[in-house]
């Protein structure tokens, strides 16, 4: 279990983490979710003791990092799949790291075989692909056998076999009873991998649920209406007691409910439809409406100006 308890971290003016409470239990997978900046990696390394809270804690299995004694026994880590000496092979790289915390030899060869690697064992990790690189990272988490596993973005980059790969390891290892933690930017990803979710903007906890909880707050039902006569379906749905919101590429959203009375309203009004549909909002869109306010890089909307582009023509 790793608790987290009004964590804090400030560099200068900037807060990077603030006053972050949460639990992360065993035997289930929990998503650690936040755009870009958000705070995730600075949290991970604050729970592995490689940064100091300006304020707050973190224990993991009731003790602080400093205070265990071989911590890769009780918590392994993928931070930064780079972070490996690339002169070294893959055996000798894991070699040292398993001799420096009381680990046989014996473990190495296990653990490369669990990633998949025993025949690019003796090869020089600089010479890995990005995937390989990644598969040598989680063979080092592995390697203490530890109860308490964490994963900074485990398949950033990756192809799609990596991924599949990957997301049915941590589920293998949640059903085995330990803890799993895993940060991502993408929705998409943790609604097919986590039971749990807590996410964060701008450092602040912003939601600390299951996951068919935030499915059921979130995945709003409406319906999509486009018509050539908007302020004619808007009068009409609005004298029906029916709320409509603009979408702003012009049609109309109405919360809930069926499609049926919308059309049957429509024609009774001899009003024109281009588009009636019922819809779902994906997980995506929820996490993104959660993180709105607290994304710290926005994008433009939209397409580009017409003027981008432009000057290949004059040219
Ligand atoms: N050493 C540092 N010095 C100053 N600011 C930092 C430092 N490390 C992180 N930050 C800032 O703290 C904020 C949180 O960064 P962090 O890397 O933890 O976010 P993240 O959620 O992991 O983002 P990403 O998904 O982009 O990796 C960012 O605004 C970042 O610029």
């Amino acid at each position: 279990m790793i608790e987290v308890e009004g964590l804090t971290k400030r560099y200068g003016e900037k807060v990077a983490v603030n006053g972050l409470t949460f639990t992360v239990r065993p035997g289930i997978v929990t998503g650690f979710l936040g755009p870009n900046g958000a705070g995730k990696s600075t949290t991970m390394r604050m729970m592995l003791g490689l940064d100091r809270p300006t304020a707050g804690d973190v224990r993991i299995d009731g003790r602080h990092y400093a205070r265990l004694r071989d911590p890769l026994k009780y918590i392994g880590a993928l931070l930064d799949a780079k972070a490996v000496h690339g002169g070294r092979t893959a055996f000798n790289h894991l070699l040292c790291l398993a001799q420096s915390n009381g680990i046989p030899t014996s473990r190495v060869r296990e653990v490369l075989d669990t990633v998949g690697l025993t025949a690019v064992a003796r090869q020089k990790a600089k010479g890995f692909s990005l995937g390989m690189g990644q598969r040598l990272g989680i063979a080092g988490a592995l390697l203490g056998d530890p109860r308490i596993l964490m994963f900074d973005e485990p398949v950033n980059g990756l192809d799609p076999e990596g991924i599949h790969w990957i997301r049915t390891l941590m589920k293998s290892l949640a059903a085995q009873g330990r803890t799993v933690f895993v940060s991502s930017h993408l929705m998409s990803e943790m609604a097919l991998t986590a039971d749990h979710l807590v996410v964060i903007g701008q450092g602040r906890l912003l939601a600390d649920l299951s996951m068919p909880d935030f499915i059921a707050r979130n995945s709003r039902a409406y319906i999509r209406i486009r018509t050539p006569q908007p302020e004619r379906l808007r009068d009409v749905l609005h004298g029906a007691g029916v709320t409509v919101v603009e979408t702003g590429d012009g049609a109309f959203e109405v919360e809930g409910g069926k499609p049926e009375p919308i059309g049957e309203l429509a024609a009774e009004h001899r009003i024109v439809l281009h588009e009636l549909s019922p819809r779902q909002a994906s997980l995506e869109e929820a996490f993104m409406r959660l993180t709105a306010e607290s994304v710290e890089y926005h994008s433009r909307s939209g397409p580009p100006p017409q003027q981008w582009g432009d000057g290949w023509r004059k040219g």
